[in-house]
């Protein structure tokens, strides 16, 4: 992402609090010029026989008082400018998340999602901080410069080659750190992918220890190892840099010094003073420069979730959390026609394409989705739930197409349980009567005495894989919806249940006036269906009424 883009992020994103800035950079400014001028005053004080009795006292006073409370007040609107940033950015984040197109959500991978969420949008909320004695000690080290030149401008041209040659060296350091910091983070997201490896693997890698050493050393530690060496020489490099700025200015003292051995100064007080401020000057400037490295990595995380924004830039149409939920309603038919769906390429295989598809599904019916692994049921299924929005091809309801703008109302109408279900313990209804009204379905899915409602929530997931998917159908039930779409819901049940889900339960649905979409590979139980649609390679191969393979035990 170029500079100019990230400088435009950057100041889209700081608009809101132009106000709040100002003030702060007032503050702050005024701070920084007072600290000079108290140092300007203790300068004169120092040199004036009578000291501060001279009628310094009360300026002494005045701009201890100006230093102390314009650096507080600074201090905590840029605190309060940091904050409402994080807040701003992250529910900016997490609404872009929630109303990205699903695709979009599926190339963007979580390892990389979830870094840029916690561990970015933390670094700009440290950096927020950092900003107030930043913008302190910048206005110090200027006011410094400004007085040290009154004071002799040919002592000030000294230093001014001195620090020339002091930030190209800096500069070097920063342009090679930034590159160092830059793969850092890229490792960063490795090192998560490989986090996430060893939670979610943890049984698979307990009882493989080749496999737990490939992980750990080859994946883990290489990759911790590799962010250490780039972050130690990076900090290194701006280390050395630092030396050698602060060899410089007491270079610069040293020459002063000399000078006055050569050319005997004609006032004593302007070498003294020159060297006080300078002495005292290098503390803001170390502060400014120990920065670097923070406000580098900033620069970089503040990249990334500019990155991460840029990739869901385009919302769904439609798909905000503050439009009412649609009223229910009951539905005719569901037709596909001419509907084609192509991955994107990737690199070495030829993308699936799904189409061309024409297919209609009338209220009431029980249609099979059926074909080998890979065949395109679940894209067909995410095609009719208008989770992707089809390459040609329309899907009509009752007729009228489902356009971008009512897509989001079109999937209002159905309750599913994919094969890669997420189980919220939240149930979105009512929760007034909700216990009572999941009491029976709980008791009909035999969890009733593992599971109740309370408070608008089911008391525990903590169960059995088939048990959780049976609590994901309590809230197939729950929810109402016209139509009823299952992704293999009776893979992990047993023989019994998996009978109970087929010859009872979908008919129990149906007779409730639902719909229903199951995609199966139990063949024995296809005469259930009113239609079986058959894919092969992304086509429907057949639509039959199929009988089952054999009488169901
Ligand atoms: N997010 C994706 N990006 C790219 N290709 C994908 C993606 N999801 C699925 N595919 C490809 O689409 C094809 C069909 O996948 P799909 O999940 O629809 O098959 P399926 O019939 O449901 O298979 P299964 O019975 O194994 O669940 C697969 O070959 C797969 O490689």
């Amino acid at each position: 992402m170029s500079r100019r883009v990230l400088l435009q992020e950057g100041m889209r994103l700081l608009r809101p609090f132009r106000r709040l800035i100002l003030l702060a950079a007032a503050c702050g400014a005024a701070a920084g010029l007072a600290t000079v001028a108290l140092l300007a005053t203790v300068n004169r004080a120092l040199n004036q026989p009578e000291g501060l009795a001279s009628g310094l006292f009360g300026a002494f006073l005045g701009l201890c008082a100006m230093t102390l409370v314009g650096r507080a007040v600074s201090d905590i609107l840029t605190n309060r400018v940091g904050q409402r940033l994080v807040a701003q950015v992250r529910t900016a984040l997490g609404r872009k998340i929630l109303e990205a197109p699903i695709a979009a959500l599926e190339r963007y991978r979580s390892h990389r999602l979830l870094p840029v969420l916690t561990k970015d949008v933390d670094m700009i909320s440290d950096i927020a901080f950092l900003l107030a004695s930043l913008l302190i000690a910048s206005a110090v080290t200027l006011g410094c410069f400004i007085y040290l030149a009154w004071l002799s401008l040919p002592m000030f041209l000294l230093l001014l080659v001195s620090l020339g040659l002091g930030s190209i060296i800096q500069y070097r350091a920063r342009a090679r750190a930034i590159r160092g910091f830059r793969a850092a983070r890229d490792s960063e997201d490795t090192l998560h992918k490989a986090y996430r490896a060893i939670s979610e693997g943890a049984k698979e890698l307990r009882i493989n220890r080749r496999r737990r050493a490939m992980v750990f050393g080859g994946q883990i530690e290489a990759t911790i190892d590799r962010i250490r060496a780039i972050n130690e020489g990076a900090i290194r490099n701006f280390v050395l840099a630092n030396t050698v700025g602060s060899a410089l200015l007491f270079l610069v003292i040293g020459l002063l010094l000399a000078w006055q051995l050569l050319f005997p100064a004609p006032d004593q007080a302007v070498l003294s003073g020159f060297v006080l401020v300078l002495l005292f000057v290098k503390g803001p400037m170390d502060q400014i420069i120990a920065a670097i490295p923070s406000l580098g990595r900033a620069q970089i995380a503040f990249g990334r979730i500019a990155e991460l924004s840029a990739g869901f830039v385009t919302p769904e149409p439609g798909v905000t959390t503050d439009r009412p939920v649609p009223p229910d309603r009951q539905i005719d038919s569901l037709a596909l026609r001419g509907l084609r769906y192509a991955y994107p390429a990737s690199k070495g295989s030829t993308p699936f394409t799904l189409g061309p598809i024409d297919l209609t599904i009338r209220r009431g019916e029980i249609v099979f989705i059926v074909g080998d692994n890979g065949s395109g049921k679940t894209t067909l299924i995410k095609l009719l739930l208008g989770l992707y929005v089809p390459t040609e091809g329309e899907v009509l309801l009752d007729g009228r197409p489902v356009t971008d703008l009512d897509r989001d109302d079109y999937r209002q109408l159905f309750t599913t349980v994919f094969a890669d279900y997420h189980l919220f313990e939240e149930l979105a209804e009512d929760a007034d009567g909700l216990a009572e009204r999941a009491g029976p379905y709980l008791e009909r899915l035999e969890i009733a005495h593992k599971v109740t409602v309370e408070n608008g929530a089911f008391s525990t997931t903590d169960l059995s894989t088939g048990q959780r998917k049976r609590l994901a159908l309590v809230q197939a039930y729950l929810e109402r919806r016209p139509i009823v779409v299952f992704d293999e819901w009776a893979a992990d049940q047993d023989p019994t249940f998996r009978r109970i889900f087929y010859t009872e339960l979908l008919p129990e649905l149906r007779s409730q006036g639902r719909t229903l979409i199951v995609i199966s590979h139990d063949d024995r139980y296809f005469d259930i269906a009113d239609r079986v649609v058959r894919l092969d390679a992304g086509r429907v191969q057949a639509e039959e009424v199929a009988v089952a393979k054999d009488p169901a035990p």
